[in-house]
């Protein structure tokens, strides 16, 4: 596994790999790597000749300088960690690599970003789409990979790709998670033992929102139910919890039909850590 730093070097090789007619698989990280991280590394690397991961905490997608700042950044870990997984090159830019000048460019994701993580955190998918946008042009990939537990983001980014026509394809990978339920996440890191304790909770209200959504098919009783089970755990501080189109995201009317793709989504704050998880169903 070959460690890149500057972008004349990815853009150099991933060149190369294109003239040599070798498939090329993008992995955006921004490191504290986990296994779910690792599984999409592997998936890309059973699908492709050559896989990058990259590995940089993009501050224009912070909306909060604390959480920026608190990012856990563990990188000979992370090194350590992609041996053997398939990543043959690991891009670990500086800020001042990708961002030599301040960026202006801004994007309107419309009603996509208009709600959940576009609303709660303003700036943020601006933030994201151009990071996301420099990863796709500096490293030419056939084939990039993304989380569901990011559910938003691959909404957003799938739009980006067909506005902008990147010639890829957009690969979005199941959520992985702790054996008690909890999606792993890089900020489970800084969860206090309390606090790691009752963030189990957040998926079973999932589950549970899911079930009763799946019963009644009336959004409002689901997250009724999720919001009333969690309101039992003082240490969880729910930002928002919503059951919406699992496509457009826009929030599901009453009496929805069968056969509509339904995604519940949630953000929470858990002593001073913001995690987000969702469940996606379909109604029957
Ligand atoms: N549990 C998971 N299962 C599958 N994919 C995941 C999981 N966690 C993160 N990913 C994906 O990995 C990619 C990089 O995410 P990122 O580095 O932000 O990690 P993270 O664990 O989501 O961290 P955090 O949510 O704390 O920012 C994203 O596409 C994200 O959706
Ligand atoms: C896609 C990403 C690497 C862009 O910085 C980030 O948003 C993330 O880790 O999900
Ligand atoms: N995984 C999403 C990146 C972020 O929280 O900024």
């Amino acid at each position: 596994m070959e460690i890149l730093e500057t972008a004349a070097a990815l853009q150099a090789l991933t060149e190369k790999w294109r003239r040599e007619g070798r498939s090329i698989g993008l992995v955006p990280t921004m490191g504290a790597l986990h296994e779910g991280h690792l599984q999409l590394v592997r998936t890309a690397a059973a699908q492709n000749d050559e896989v990058v991961v990259s590995i940089f905490v993009n501050p224009t997608q912070f909306n909060n300088s604390e959480d920026f700042k608190l990012y856990p950044r563990v990188p000979d870990s992370d090194a350590e960690m992609l041996r053997g997984t398939g990543c043959t090159v690991l891009f670990t830019p500086t800020v001042e690599e990708v961002y030599p000048r301040p960026t202006v460019l801004q994007f309107n994701f419309g009603a996509l970003e208009n709600v959940m993580e576009g609303a709660h955190r303003p700036g943020h998918f601006n933030g994201v789409a151009t990071v996301v946008s420099k990863l796709f042009h500096l490293g030419r990939p056939h084939r990039a990979y993304f989380g569901q537990k990011d559910w938003q983001q691959v909404a957003v980014v799938r739009q980006l790709v067909q506005d902008l026509s990147f010639d890829l394809d957009l690969i979005s990978c199941p959520t992985i998670r702790e054996t008690d339920g909890l999606a792993m996440s890089s900020r489970n890191r800084r969860l206090s033992p309390e606090a790691r304790a009752v963030a189990p909770r957040l998926y079973e209200a999932l589950q549970l929102a899911a079930a009763q959504l799946q019963h009644t098919r009336q959004p409002e009783l689901a997250q009724q139910a999720a919001l009333d089970f969690l309101g039992a755990y003082p240490q969880i501080e729910v930002e928002y919890l919503q059951v919406a189109d699992a496509r457009l995201l826009q929030p599901l009317p009453a009496g929805t039909e069968p056969g509509q793709e339904a995604v519940i989504c949630l953000a929470a704050w858990l002593g001073g850590v913001r995690l987000i998880d969702n469940v996606v169903l379909l109604l029957t």
